[in-house]
């Protein structure tokens, strides 16, 4: 591929990527798409994509191929055709790639001249770091806040702070950063740590016991100085799993070693988890980070930004960050595709554009009607429809019938008028301010926020 066609393609093919990240289940994305690479594209138009290995090929020409053809479609504006292939440790990412999707090589075994582990050999356990996730690309806010500070004294301390640390929050709102963040830390202090995801230090233990060789096992994570586990609900149910890492967390806690924890729930909420190991997790500091409130998303869309090809002006910024709420992958995969819409399409990146684009990419389930949204929102607030049709202005009556106008304004078409008579014959004027009461509400009130988009997930999972 020529040099010059080689930079389009590849813009384009990340913004394909940007794409399917916003399409794809998070794990999907993370265990397939991650570590792929566009490594040539040939004269009949075939995109030769390169994968770390060979099991990552066979899924992707199987099973993915067709999407990620299609997506691909959108972007290069005709049919494309696609090979996969494995990498080579020779293929390395073209810079402009490696800063937004993951497109690192597989790191390479090193050996320190005394024939000792260098701290990077330790990347060979477990799975590399992303070099964009540090301290420094992380903004903090009022959602995140503790979490930042519990994994910065962490990355600081370790071992001394807070042993172990579990972090949890929704998908897509930076655990995996904060994780890989004080491994970067640790690691420049020359201690051996590891990261890995909980669904790899599965596989991994399976396969030993399948050979026979759990021992290798334990000695592989119990001579680590700092263990950092992503997604720890998914060992739920894994009795082995649970097993070898009881004593494994033992170990290394008795030896004074730091243990980071992920999960997307609390422990206490991790269901078919072993009480022993439950009261570990709690043993140290549990923290949650909260979905960002506006402010905090527009300082995260400025500083994605700046690493934009084109410049991005402010007004796109506050509609993206005004519309975009729950996830700070899908707030990031938005800016970039509006960018890639404007940048390909050779259009001047205007507010009415980004709208355009956010139109398709917030496409909403269209068959979310009022009763549903009424229903569900009832069912969340532990009251009955009654009451939100009702005359009570007892305080969590009220507040759910808000929530009920809020939603049912946002993700369904009904005027205003329909949906005050479907709340008991109210008027417009009265769900318009619970709406704009509610939408006000949100951005300072994180359990508030909470609340609502689970209401909003529910609903998009029934319809
Ligand atoms: N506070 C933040 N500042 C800047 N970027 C952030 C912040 N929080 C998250 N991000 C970015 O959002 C994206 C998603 O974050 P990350 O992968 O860490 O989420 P996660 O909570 O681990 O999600 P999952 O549950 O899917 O594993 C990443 O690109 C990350 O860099």
């Amino acid at each position: 591929m020529k040099t010059n066609h080689h930079q389009e393609y590849t813009r384009l093919w990340n913004a394909a990527l940007g794409d399917l990240q916003l399409q794809m289940a998070p794990s999907t994305f993370d265990t397939w798409m991650k570590g792929t690479q566009l490594l040539d594209v040939s004269d009949d138009g075939t995109f030769v994509i390169g994968a770390p290995t060979i099991y990552a090929v066979e899924w992707l020409q199987n099973r993915l191929a067709p999407l990620i053809a299609q997506t691909l479609e959108r972007h290069v504006g005709k049919p494309v055709s696609l090979t996969f292939t494995l990498l080579k440790q020779s293929d390395t990412p073209p810079p402009e790639s490696t800063e937004d999707f993951f497109t690192m090589p597989a790191p390479q075994p090193s050996v320190h001249p005394n024939g000792s582990k260098s701290p990077e050999q330790e990347e060979v356990l477990g799975d590399p770091l992303q070099p964009r996730y540090t301290f420094s690309t992380f903004i903090v806010g009022a959602s995140n806040r503790l979490a930042h500070a519990a994994a910065l004294a962490v990355a600081e301390r370790p071992a001394q702070a807070y042993n172990p640390l579990f972090i949890y929050g929704g998908v897509g709102l930076g655990k995996t950063h904060l994780l890989h963040a004080i491994g970067h830390e640790t690691r420049k202090k020359g201690l051996r740590t590891v990261y890995i995801t909980s669904e790899r230090f599965t596989n991994e233990l399976i396969a030993d016991i399948r050979t026979q060789n759990t021992e290798a096992f334990r000695q592989r994570y119990r001579n680590v100085d700092v263990l950092l586990i992503d997604d720890i609900q998914f060992i739920a149910g894994k009795e082995s799993t649970q097993e070898e890492f009881f004593h494994t967390f033992n170990t290394l806690h008795a030896a004074n070693k730091q243990i980071v924890l992920s999960s997307d729930r609390p422990p206490r909420a991790i269901v078919l988890l072993e009480e022993r190991l439950r009261s570990r997790f709690e043993g140290g500091l549990v923290c949650d980070i909260a979905p960002p409130d506006l402010e905090t998303r527009i300082a995260i869309l400025q500083a994605k930004a700046e690493t934009q090809p084109i410049r991005v002006p402010s007004q796109v910024i506050q509609l993206i960050a005004q519309r975009v709420q729950s996830n700070i992958r899908e707030l990031e995969g938005a800016l970039t595709r509006v960018v890639a819409y404007a940048q390909f399409g050779h259009q001047p990146l205007t507010v009415e554009l980004t709208e355009r684009v956010l139109r398709d990419i917030l496409d909403r389930p269209t068959n979310i009607d009022l009763d549903m949204v009424i229903q569900e929102t009832a069912r969340h607030f532990g009251v009955s429809v009654e009451d939100l049709k009702g005359k009570s202005r007892r305080k969590e009556i009220a507040l759910a019938r808000q929530v009920a106008m809020y939603l049912a304004r946002e993700e369904t078409d009904a005027a205003l008028a329909a949906i005050g008579a479907a709340l008991g014959g109210r008027d417009h004027s009265t769900v318009l301010y619970g709406h704009e009461k509610i939408a006000k509400a949100i951005e300072a009130d994180d359990q508030l926020r909470r609340e609502v988009l689970t209401i909003r997930e529910r609903l998009y999972n029934k319809s």
